[in-house]
C-alpha cells in the first residue's frame, strides 16, 4: 500500500544515481533524478507509465537521460553557441533543504524543490550568475506540475538572455494513432527546413513521418489524444509561449545511439518552450515558467471527437 510509504523519498535509481520519488495518496507516483533535475517517470493510480523513457537510455553523465522531461536551459537545441539544449540536463542538481512555502495548502501535495547553480566550467561557456529553482509537484489528482524560477544574480550589472524548454517525452501506444489539438492554423518554424516559417493547416496534427517544428505563440492548453489507449494528455503552460513537436521517425531513430530502433513509435515530444524569442533578465529579475500535465480517459469514439470538449476539460 502506498499509504504506508512517505510522500517524498530520496533513494537510488539506475547506476546508483540519486532520485526522488513522489507519491500521491491514491497511488500516482513521479520520479525525479538529481542528474539533470529530470523527471523520468510519472505513473497514474493504476501504475501505468505516462512518460516515455528510451529502452536504451544511458543513466550516466555526461549523456543526458533519453526520456521523461529533460530541462533545456540556457539554450534550446542549437539556437546559440552552447552545447545542444544547454547544460542543465546533464548537471547534478541539489535538493533545496528549505523550500519556500507553497502558495496554496500543501498537505496533500508531494513536491520537491531542486536547485541548479553554475559550476566554474558552466561559467566559462555562459558567463552569468543565476539561481535556478525547479519545483516538481504531484497534485492530489495525480497531475504533474513543474515550476521553474530563474533569477539573474549577476553582480556585474549585466542582463542575460536564454531559451528554454520542458522537453517532455509522452508515452503513446502508437504514434500513428495520436493527434494533437491546439496547434492548428498556427505558425511554426520547421527545423527540418532550416527553421523556415510556415503556417499549419486547420486539422488536428497527426503523424506519418519525421516532425521537428517549433509552433510559435501557442495557446496555453494543448491536448494530445492517444486513440488506441483512449487517453488524453492535457498540457497547460504558463510563461512559455511556444511548443516544440518532435518525433524522429524510423531513419533518425536508428541514428540516435540511446534510442531503440522501434522506440519512435511509442514516444511523442510536445515541449512547452520559449524558443522563437529569447527571454531576458536584468540583475535581480526572475522569470517563472510552469508546466502542468494531466492524463484523462478520452471520452470519445473514433470520429466523434469534439475538440472543444477536450480543450475545455
Ligand atoms: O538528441 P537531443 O539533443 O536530445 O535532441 C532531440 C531533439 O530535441 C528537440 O525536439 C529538437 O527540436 C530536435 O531537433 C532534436 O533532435
Amino acid at each position: 500500500m502506498s499509504g504506508e510509504k512517505p510522500l517524498v523519498e530520496l533513494c537510488k535509481g539506475v547506476n546508483g544515481l540519486d532520485k526522488v520519488v513522489l507519491r500521491e495518496v491514491r497511488g500516482s507516483t513521479a520520479e525525479v533524478y538529481l542528474y539533470g533535475g529530470q523527471v523520468t517517470s510519472w505513473k497514474n493510480d493504476l501504475g501505468e507509465e505516462l512518460l516515455f523513457t528510451s529502452s536504451k537510455a544511458i543513466f550516466k553523465p555526461p549523456k543526458a537521460i533519453r526520456g521523461g522531461i529533460p530541462i533545456c536551459f540556457p539554450q534550446f537545441s542549437n539556437h546559440g553557441n552552447l552545447e545542444q539544449h544547454g547544460f542543465a540536463r546533464n548537471r547534478i542538481w541539489t535538493i533545496d533543504p528549505n523550500p519556500a512555502p507553497f502558495p496554496t495548502a500543501t498537505c496533500d501535495k508531494a513536491f520537491v524543490d531542486l536547485i541548479l547553480s553554475p559550476s566554474d566550467e558552466d561559467t566559462k561557456a555562459w558567463p552569468h550568475s543565476y539561481e535556478f529553482r525547479l519545483r516538481v509537484t504531484l497534485g492530489p489528482g495525480g497531475d504533474l506540475m513543474l515550476t521553474s524560477r530563474i533569477r539573474n544574480t549577476n553582480t556585474d550589472g549585466k542582463a542575460f538572455s536564454f531559451t528554454f524548454a520542458y522537453h517532455t517525452y509522452f508515452s503513446v501506444s502508437d504514434i500513428s494513432e495520436v493527434r494533437i489539438e491546439g496547434l492548428e492554423t498556427l505558425d511554426y518554424l520547421d527545423n527540418l527546413q532550416e527553421k523556415e516559417r510556415f503556417t499549419e493547416q486547420g486539422d488536428a496534427i497527426t503523424f506519418e513521418s519525421e516532425v521537428d517544428k517549433v509552433y510559435v505563440g501557442t495557446p496555453n492548453k494543448i491536448a494530445i489524444l492517444d486513440h488506441e489507449k483512449k487517453r488524453t494528455f492535457v498540457l497547460r503552460k504558463d510563461g512559455l509561449p511556444d511548443a516544440v513537436v518532435w518525433n524522429p521517425w524510423d531513419k533518425k531513430a536508428k541514428a540516435i545511439v540511446d534510442l531503440g530502433d522501434e522506440d519512435y513509435k511509442h514516444m511523442l515530444c510536445v515541449e512547452a518552450a520559449a524558443v522563437e524569442k529569447s527571454l531576458t533578465l536584468k540583475p535581480g529579475e526572475e522569470w517563472k515558467g510552469r508546466l502542468e500535465l494531466s492524463a484523462v480517459p478520452s471520452t470519445y469514439y473514433s470520429g466523434q471527437l469534439d475538440p472543444q470538449r477536450v480543450l475545455e476539460c
